[in-house]
């Protein structure tokens, strides 16, 4: 069994699916996916009893016939199984007719289409969706979407199969123009984990995500390129501090930025670095800056022209803006040899700059970008909405092009580095959707850098982090509605302490 954090595309877990079934019994994965199914669908009505009613909605292709498979164990006891066949059974791949033949063989009640309104009025405790996997190559059709639509607005559990039917399962896109996709709470998936269950609308769509592999003999995997984020990416650098040590042990950073308007912007990365364990933190403010912090004295304010730029850690862009004095300053941190986190308006300068673009291409030191999606477009001159059709391939270009890290933010997080598996990350909720959470996520990159992480492991560290400590929060009431990017430091620095504390316990102090 693979890592339970690895992410295939449709076309890999059709190669691994390939290579499983040269040595097993035809329909043998179909059946394995409808007993994992059955299994977790019982979990999920467990507390409607043993009459619960289950609608069980069958496509046209191999999902349908894990949706028969799992029709044909539940409908083994006392429950009440229905289902919606969508297909021709003429047209059904072999197994799935197989598998079909057997649910009709069972005491599952097969519905017609047509009585929708009947159906919809019913009470069910649990719908499964076998509409569509992964053969989805176009959007839902007329015939099929009222079907969707009805589900969508059941309070009932809802379980995909597979991938959430018309989500796309290597992009998280609603497939097709004008698609439409089940809103599931779960979604059980076969062979691998995909990518489209994570970033983009995966997460509003798929719900709780478990993994059945399918008992697949080990050897027919083959190696992964994506995977979720996971504290084990980063865990060797969550190291105690030796006893025997002092601030310029955990290095100096500075923020960029803070023009006229928008100073909070760089005072909220530099606290975010102070509480991610910097030591030692300057704003450097492009226009005037204040004389010090009142509510974090700790932090050297300065103007940005007088900052010396040859040593430590910067980060540049919070609130910078795109005056010529903020593109001069950007391109003096661009030519220092020194570790660069690059967000906001440094990214919209370089975008609009083949100078600055050529600096940061070639910056010898660690670089990592933190764009959101419509700078991750301005940099690679495409619309935003190219940029959310498929997010793991932007990162990736913008990484290679830049040969940088790159942390393409929103609804599951991409990281991707040069030469190394992308990640998505896995923390976060939408109280993250505030002004000012990514210059918090900036001054978290620049302090880990500061402290000697791996450019990779601090921006998937900073990602990991940044969405627990929201998580944290959410959990205790305070957000997702005006949780604001202040509150989120202390939260982070918390879950810092907590997750090296935990580390050391494992050993690793040093
Ligand atoms: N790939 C695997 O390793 C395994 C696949 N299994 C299941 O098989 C699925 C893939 O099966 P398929 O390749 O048959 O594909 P799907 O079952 O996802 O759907 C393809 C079928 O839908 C039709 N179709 C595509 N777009 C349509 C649209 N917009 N409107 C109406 N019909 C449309 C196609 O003509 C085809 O008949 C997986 O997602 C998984 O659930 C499992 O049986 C276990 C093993
Ligand atoms: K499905």
């Amino acid at each position: 069994m693979p890592s339970p954090t690895a992410l295939f595309s449709a076309s890999e877990i059709r190669d691994i699916e390939r290579a499983a079934q040269t040595t097993l019994p035809a329909g043998t994965l179909m059946q394995r996916a409808g007993e994992a199914a059955a299994e977790l669908a019982l979990e999920l009505i467990q507390s409607a009893g043993d009459t619960a009613n289950v609608l069980i909605l069958a496509g046209p292709g191999n999902n349908g016939g894990d949706a028969l498979e799992a029709a044909y164990r539940l409908a083994q006891g006392s429950l009440e199984v229905t289902i919606v066949l969508c297909a021709d059974p003429a047209r059904q791949p072999l197994n799935a007719r197989q598998a079909l033949l057997r649910a009709q063989s069972s005491a599952a009640c097969f519905v017609d289409t047509d009585l929708r309104d009947d159906l919809f009025a019913e009470k069910w405790d649990l719908v499964i969706d076998g509409l569509f996997g992964i053969g989805l190559t176009r959007a839902i059709d007329s015939t099929v979407r009222p079907l969707v639509q009805a589900v969508n607005v059941l309070a009932c559990p809802v379980l995909s199969l597979d991938v959430p039917s018309g989500l796309d399962a290597d992009t998280g896109n609603i497939v097709g123009e004008n698609g439409i996709a089940i809103r599931a709470s779960h979604t059980i998936t076969f062979i691998g984990n995909k990518p489209g269950l994570h970033t983009a609308h995966g997460k509003d769509y798929a719900g709780a995500v478990r993994v059945a592999s399918l008992d697949i003999d080990e050897a027919c995997f083959i190696p992964f390129h994506a995977e979720l984020n996971d504290v084990r990416l980063f865990s060797s650098h969550l190291r105690l501090r030796m006893h025997n040590s002092h601030k310029g042990s955990y290095g100096d950073v500075t923020v960029i930025g803070g023009a006229r308007g928008m100073g909070g912007a760089a005072i909220l990365a530099a606290r975010a670095a102070a509480k991610s364990g910097a030591g030692r933190v300057y704003a450097a403010f492009i226009d005037d800056a204040p004389t010090h912090d009142s509510l974090q004295p700790e932090l050297m304010c300065r103007n940005a022209v007088d900052h010396d730029f040859a040593s430590g850690t910067f980060v540049a862009g919070p609130g910078l803006g795109i005056s010529s004095t903020a593109r001069n300053i950007l391109e003096r941190a661009l030519n220092a040899q020194v570790p660069l986190v690059l967000d906001a308006d440094a990214l919209n300068l370089i975008a609009a700059d083949t100078k600055l673009q050529t600096l940061a291409a070639r910056h010898a030191s660690p670089l990592i970008l933190t764009p959101h999606p419509l700078e991750a477009a301005r940099l690679l001159g495409v619309s935003s909405a190219t940029i959310q059709d498929d997010r793991l391939a932007a990162a990736r270009q913008l990484a290679r092009l830049f040969n940088a890290t790159i942390v393409l933010k929103g609804s599951g997080t991409v990281i991707a580095t040069p030469g190394d598996n992308a990640v998505i990350n896995t923390t976060g909720n939408p109280a993250l959707a505030t002004a000012g959470t990514g210059d918090v996520l900036a001054g978290m990159c620049g302090a880990l850098l500061a402290q000697g992480w791996p450019e990779r492991e601090a921006a998937v560290g900073a990602a990991w982090l940044h969405g627990h400590a929201a998580d944290v929060l959410v959990e205790q009431g305070i957000g997702p509605t005006g949780l604001t990017a202040s509150e989120l430091i202390p939260a982070i620095r918390a879950s810092l302490n907590q997750l090296i504390n935990k580390n050391a316990q494992h050993g690793r102090t040093l």
